[in-house]
């Protein structure tokens, strides 16, 4: 075997295993789900935000319910804070990075919507400004993280720690549990 192909080998071996960990978040997710299933159903709209990949998994994951994931059905109302590239660097530039997330949820939300806040370290403090908002306007927190959880797991309303402590890592956990999301909350809700 060749260095790269052990390294291959070696790293789907520690992915199976933190997939295999996975299992004693079920309930986290599920319940993650029927949030989601419950806002949409009367009428809010769900939010996600995260850095760096976890920008493209909050645009990956909006794009599947705004759109359509494996059925079709109406359209489910999500938005990603991590697109306007206007609204990005004018609020970067005028109030700083910390506040591009929180600001857009403060001028876009409304009581009963949920922010989807999407951080590996669970710390990055534009993501924390988010949810500090979201808390006060009555936005559902759920959380996705890895490691010990950082701040955001004692903020959010559901928490979920992913059993992996690589940035990377963890962000192919999220991507696994978001795309299962959808698929439970589209299928609760095809039939709108
Ligand atoms: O995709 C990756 C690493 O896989 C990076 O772009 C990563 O998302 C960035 O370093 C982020 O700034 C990390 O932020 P966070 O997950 O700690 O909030
Ligand atoms: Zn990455």
């Amino acid at each position: 075997m060749t260095d790269y192909a052990r390294r291959a080998a070696d790293t789907f071996a520690a992915i199976a295993e933190n997939f295999r960990a996975l299992d004693a978040h079920a309930a986290t997710v599920a319940a993650m789900a029927e949030a989601v299933v419950a806002a949409l159903s009367r009428g809010n709209t769900v939010f996600f935000c995260g850095n760096g990949g976890s920008a493209a998994d909050s645009q990956h994951l909006a794009a599947e319910l705004l759109g359509r994931y494996r059925i079709d059905r109406a359209p489910l109302p999500a938005v990603a804070l991590t697109v306007d590239t206007s609204a990005l660097t004018a609020i970067g530039n005028d109030f700083g990075f910390d506040d591009i997330f929180a600001r857009q949820l403060r001028g876009l939300g409304k009581r009963g919507d949920v922010l989807v806040a999407i951080t590996t370290s669970g710390n990055s403090p534009n993501v924390m400004k988010a949810v500090e908002a979201a808390r006060e306007m009555g936005v559902t927190v759920l959380g996705f993280t890895g490691g010990a959880g950082g701040k955001l797991k004692e903020a959010s309303d559901i928490a979920l720690v992913v059993p992996a402590t690589r940035t990377d890592r963890i962000q192919e956990m999220h991507i696994a549990c978001g795309h299962l999301i959808c698929e439970l909350v589209e299928e609760a809700l095809a039939d709108r």
